[in-house]
């Protein structure tokens, strides 16, 4: 791919004697949102890990803005909201994003502009140990977003997320995209690979599929994304 900013190689990664990840391939384009989809357990957050750099490779090989994944140069580069982050109960979400502002050297303006960036404005002076499920992971998100990474990488942003939320949030990813910004936003809800320009089928450690939305449905002849995750599980069985 011309403009890749994720490159990825004949990844295996085993977890206690077990393979999780059988042989992964695949490229990212600078610039664009693309979905990681597949049931819980298939092994999406270690392929995140794997191209964030904090996943221990058997083999293969993952690049990420022409440098190995977890290289020093990458850092401050990447932004990695995970699905458990560390919180700090008793700082205020402006608290906690000053902190982090800090600490990764972004600009002190950069707290209010991601404040606004996950609709947290209300809530800036509040105690992370009081906020609701929905609102903790749009300040998961918020640190992701300080210092402005050139890949933002989100494991299951929208879980626990109202509709009206989770749509508000995907708009944002198009607009950080349209910005230059390349997202890699991983999610089992299979109806939220719509709003993805390219998606990462995956099952059992391995890729279904690495296509558009659109060429998928063609491909597999299919009315929607579910039906094509199921036909693709289905063909794979059957050879
Ligand atoms: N540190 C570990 N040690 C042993 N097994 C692990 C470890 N981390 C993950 N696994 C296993 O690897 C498999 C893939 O896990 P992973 O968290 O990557 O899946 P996932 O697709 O992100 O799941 P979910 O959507 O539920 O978060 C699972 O079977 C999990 O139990």
């Amino acid at each position: 791919m011309a403009d890749s900013v994720v490159s990825v190689a004949g990844l295996r990664v085993r977890h206690g004697g077990r393979e999780v990840l059988r042989g992964i391939d695949c490229e990212i384009a600078r610039g664009s949102v693309t979905g990681l989809l597949g049931p819980s357990g298939c092994g999406k957050t270690t392929l995140l890990r794997a191209i964030v750099g904090v996943q221990m490779l058997t083999t293969g090989t993952v690049t990420v803005l022409g440098e190995p994944a977890g290289s020093r140069e990458l850092r401050g580069r990447i932004g990695y909201a995970t699905q458990n982050p560390a919180e700090y109960p008793d700082l205020t979400v402006a608290e906690a994003l000053r902190y982090f502002a800090a600490v990764l050297r972004a600009p002190k303006s950069d707290v209010d502009r991601v404040v606004a960036e996950v609709a947290l404005g209300d809530h800036a002076d509040a105690l992370i140990g009081t906020l609701s499920g929905g609102e903790r992971s749009r300040a998961n998100l918020a640190v992701a977003l300080l210092g402005a990474p050139e890949l933002l990488v989100l494991d299951e942003p929208t879980v626990g997320l109202d509709p009206l939320l989770r749509d508000e949030l995907w708009t944002l990813f198009g607009r950080l995209a349209a910005r230059g910004t390349t997202l890699l936003v991983s999610s089992h809800v299979l109806d939220e690979a719509s709003r993805c320009e390219r998606l990462l089928l995956m099952r059992e450690g391995a890729l279904l599929a690495h296509d558009e939305p659109d060429e998928l449905l063609r491909r597999t002849g299919t009315p929607d994304l579910e039906q094509a995750f199921l036909f693709l599980v289905r063909q794979g069985a059957s050879r």
